[in-house]
Formats: structure tokens, C-alpha cells, sequence
């Protein structure tokens, strides 16, 4: 044992003064009206913050007062009655200022009875000075099959502590999916709480305009019920899917929405279908070129669109920095049907390499100069596409595995919610998309056209073309 105990450390100093709070003993009355007061000013507080339910049933009441039971009965009447016109005259004005506000109460009370549960098991909430601290409940808003829900983070929390733990949130609150995005303050995170699935019923497809906008091309329905548009200016399109996934649905969705421009010349489409014509050969009358029988001609056609784009680029270096579409020098866009039997499957070295090479200029050069590329893909393992890089825009559609989605998508994209090893077989067309400013991914699902609406849609603006190398 030490003689003497020597503990390192700064000890807190003994205050000066030590100051007791005094005992004043009150007499009964005094503090039961105390308690009266306090109790009625909570109760006129919770009279104007619940405002949206003491408000009506005052009124209900007051009319029971005054008309008995009429009184209440003709009101609720009457309002359901103006609900249901308003409702039939305007839906989308009903819905935004009459049903969703009310909805988002409803909801909000809603969450904040799981909110401690939710945080706490989710490892959300943070222990700091003997208390626990929960992240803030702000604000609901209600959209057709979604609410957003503002949250105000634990400082030193960011959105993707939210993103990690998406999941367990979804289960927590008994919806389909929760996404987490940066919300409109640093401080702020927003959760998309996703409940129906707008997605379930098939997607029709969408007109044809004339003169096809490159940057907004309707193609497919988002899950919050508008209408995707896809950029078709300054990128390039790769289209990632499992065997079914629907990746045919993706390429008529967009083959369509610029059907308009084909059927002026304003667009040309060349189409490479490396399984024999199977997928792409239903609508040939469309094409201007194809190819699909040998894989000789499928490199000429690649070298023939790379040389197109040099010279493009040549013409225009120093002039512009985007091409503009002109009936003398259309936008073409490369349609290819399963991109892995050109880059990685083709055994014969030689024609491997012609393509490889031509596909690397059209893809690096051709989207400011229009000469664009939607190829679609099975696997996206980096030894079957190594140049996956070059194309700006990836669409995902059903993946085989987890690990897939951030290999198609960008890193961290399948924790901000893109489940696309989830999609269902039963769900061909949907798929995950990255929306311009927005870091988190959106569910979507391309249009479909049956075998026949495609045939239609070649008759009506389908060109003549160049078939494996001869005129049609
Ligand atoms: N958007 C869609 N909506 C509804 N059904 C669809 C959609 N897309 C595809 N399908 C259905 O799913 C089936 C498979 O689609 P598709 O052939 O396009 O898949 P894929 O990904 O091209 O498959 P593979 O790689 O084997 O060719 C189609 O026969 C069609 O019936």
C-alpha cells in the first residue's frame, strides 16, 4: 500500500460560496391555483398549436349548440360535398392545398409517436452530457405515394449517417423505402418516405413530338409520378441490366421519344444488335444503318460513326462547343444492343481491337459534335467494360447482386437507396437513375411498347437504310 495517493488530474475547485436553495413552505391553496394556471395556459397554448383539430370541432360544437344535431351533421355534409367538387373541378389543386396539407399532419403525428423508437434503435440519436439527444422532427409535406420529411440532424451528424441506416427506418415506419438527401440547410437532412409504388402498373408510351427536345426526352415515369426525361445533349447513355431486366423497354422508350426527328432526318439512328437482330430488328425501318449478322460490318459501322465524329470535330474545333442537329448534319445516335459481345466476348483479337478503338473516339469525342451512344449491358464488371467510365449517364435497371449497384450508379448510390438488386422479376422496366443535381437516385420505369406499337412506329417515321453493309 502507498504511503501517500497521488491522482493527476485538474480537481475542481470549491466555490467560494455554496448557495442553497431555500425551502419557503406554501399553503395548499396557493399552489393548487398555481396549478390551475399553469394547466389553463397549456391549455390555450395546445388550443392554437393544434389549431387544425380544436378549430373544427369548436365549430362542430358551436353548431351542435346552436342547431342540435342538424347543425353538425349538414356542416361535415357540405364539406364533403365542396371537397368532392373541388376534387372533380381541379384534382391537382385539391390535392396540393386541400388533401395533402391535412394528410401531412395526420402524418407527422404519425411519426413522431415511432420518432424516439426509431432514432434510438437507428443509432441516430447521440448521447452527450448524460442526456440523449434525438435528431428534430421539422416539417411533412405529402407528395402522390411519398412525404418528405424535414429533419434537423444531431450536430455533428450528415445525410449519409441517414442513407446508412435507410433501411431500418423503412422497417421502423412500415413503408417500402426511406431516402436520405441533403436537405435545403447544412443542418438539415430530408427523408423520402416512400409508401405506395406508383411503379406496379405498366407504363404506357409516351407521344411523339416532332421535333424531339435532346435535352428533356420523355421516357419513363419517376416513382413520385412525374415524368422522367432523359438528357440526350453532352453524354452518352449505358443501360445496365440482368437477363429480363427490360432493357429493351429502355431503348424503344428513348427510340421513340426521338421517332419525330427520325421521321424529319433530324435524327439518325444506327443500330448494332450483336445477338442477331433479335431485340433491334422489329423496328429496322427506322434505322439508317444496322448491323447484327457479322461482326465485321458492326466494326465498320463503329469506325464509320468514328470517323464521323473526327470530322465533325475537326469541322467545328474552335467554333462551338455543342453541335446543333441540322438535316445536313443530323444528331446520330448509336443504338447497341448488348455492348459485352463487341468489347469482351468477341474472340477474333483483330476486329476486338478495331472496335475497341472506334468506340473509344465516338465515345471521348462524339457527344459535344452529336454522335451519341445508348448501348446496354448484362454485366457490369470492369473486365467486361473497362471504359464504363465514358458514359456520363447510367441507367440500372434489375442487378444479380448488391455489390453491382455501385459499379453501375457511383459509389455510396446503392445506401442513398437504389435497390436495384431488389427490383422485382416480376418489375421489368424499372430501374434507378441519377437525376441531374440530385445526389440521391430516382426509381423510374421505362414505357413499354408491344411488338406491335413498335412496328407502327417504324411504318410511320421509319427511312431508308443501310442493311449489314447494303442498301435496303
Ligand atoms: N417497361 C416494361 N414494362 C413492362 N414489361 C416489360 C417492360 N420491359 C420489358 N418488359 C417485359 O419483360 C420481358 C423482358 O424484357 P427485355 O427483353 O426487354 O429484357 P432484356 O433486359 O432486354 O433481356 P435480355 O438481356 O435477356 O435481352 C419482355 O418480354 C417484356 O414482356
Amino acid at each position: 500500500m502507498p504511503f501517500i495517493n497521488v491522482i493527476r488530474g485538474e480537481a475542481i475547485p470549491t466555490a467560494p460560496f455554496n448557495v442553497r436553495t431555500p425551502v419557503v413552505r406554501l399553503p395548499v391553496w396557493l399552489v393548487m391555483f398555481w396549478s390551475a394556471v399553469k394547466g389553463l395556459a397549456w391549455m390555450v397554448i395546445g388550443y392554437f398549436r393544434f389549431w387544425w383539430i380544436t378549430l373544427p370541432s369548436s365549430g362542430l360544437l358551436w353548431m351542435y349548440a346552436a342547431f342540435d344535431w342538424q347543425g353538425p351533421t349538414f356542416t361535415v355534409l357540405g364539406v364533403a360535398v365542396a371537397a368532392t367538387i373541388w376534387n372533380l373541378g381541379n384534382r391537382a389543386s385539391f390535392l396540393r392545398f386541400g388533401w395533402y396539407p391535412i394528410l401531412a399532419r395526420f402524418r407527422r403525428w404519425t411519426y413522431r409517436r415511432h420518432w424516439q423508437a426509431a432514432m434510438v434503435t437507428a443509432k441516430l440519436s447521440v448521447s452527450y452530457d448524460g442526456q440523449t439527444v434525438l435528431p428534430v422532427l421539422q416539417r411533412v409535406r405529402c407528395r402522390p405515394g411519398t412525404d418528405l420529411v424535414l429533419v434537423r440532424m444531431v450536430t455533428g451528424q450528415i445525410p449519409d449517417d441517414f442513407g446508412h441506416v435507410s433501411e431500418r427506418l423503412a422497417h421502423t415506419f412500415g413503408v417500402r423505402q426511406v431516402k436520405a438527401m441533403p436537405g435545403p440547410t447544412f443542418s438539415t437532412v430530408l427523408l423520402a418516405v416512400l409508401r405506395g409504388d406508383p411503379l406496379v402498373k405498366l407504363v404506357p408510351p409516351f407521344p411523339v413530338t416532332g421535333v424531339p427536345d435532346f435535352m428533356a426526352l420523355p421516357v419513363a415515369r419517376q416513382e413520385d409520378g412525374e415524368v422522367f426525361d432523359l438528357r440526350l445533349f453532352g453524354t452518352q447513355v449505358l443501360v445496365v441490366g440482368a437477363t429480363g431486366a427490360g432493357k429493351g423497354s429502355v431503348i424503344w422508350s428513348i427510340v421513340r421519344a426521338l421517332a419525330g426527328g427520325v421521321g424529319t432526318g433530324l435524327v439518325r439512328l444506327w443500330g448494332l444488335d450483336p445477338k442477331g437482330g433479335m431485340e433491334l430488328g422489329i423496328g429496322l425501318p427506322l434505322f439508317d444503318r444496322f448491323a447484327s449478322k457479322d461482326f465485321a460490318a458492326q466494326a465498320d459501322l463503329l469506325e464509320a460513326a468514328a470517323a464521323e465524329t473526327q470530322r465533325r470535330a475537326a469541322r467545328l474545333m474552335g467554333r462551338t462547343r455543342q453541335h446543333v442537329p441540322s438535316l445536313g448534319e443530323p444528331l446520330i445516335v448509336l443504338v447497341i444492343d448488348e455492348l459485352a459481345n463487341l468489347t469482351a466476348y468477341l474472340t477474333d483479337r483483330h476486329l476486338k481491337d478495331r472496335i475497341k478503338a472506334a468506340l473509344g473516339i465516338v465515345l471521348t469525342q462524339g457527344r459535344a459534335v452529336g454522335v451519341h451512344v445508348v448501348a446496354c449491358l448484362q454485366d457490369p464488371r470492369k473486365e467486361v467494360l473497362p471504359a464504363r467510365g465514358l458514359f456520363p449517364t447510367r441507367i440500372a435497371l434489375r442487378l444479380s447482386e448488391s455489390n453491382e449497384v455501385d459499379l453501375v450508379l457511383g459509389d455510396g448510390m446503392r445506401d442513398r437507396g437504389a435497390l436495384c438488386d431488389r427490383i422485382s422479376e416480376t418489375a421489368p422496366g424499372v430501374g434507378y437513375v441519377a437525376l441531374d443535381g440530385d445526389p440521391t437516385p430516382m426509381r423510374v420505369r421505362f414505357s413499354y411498347l408491344t411488338d406491335d406499337e413498335i412496328r407502327d412506329m417504324a411504318d410511320i417515321y421509319g427511312r431508308v437504310q443501310v442493311i449489314d453493309g447494303d442498301a435496303a
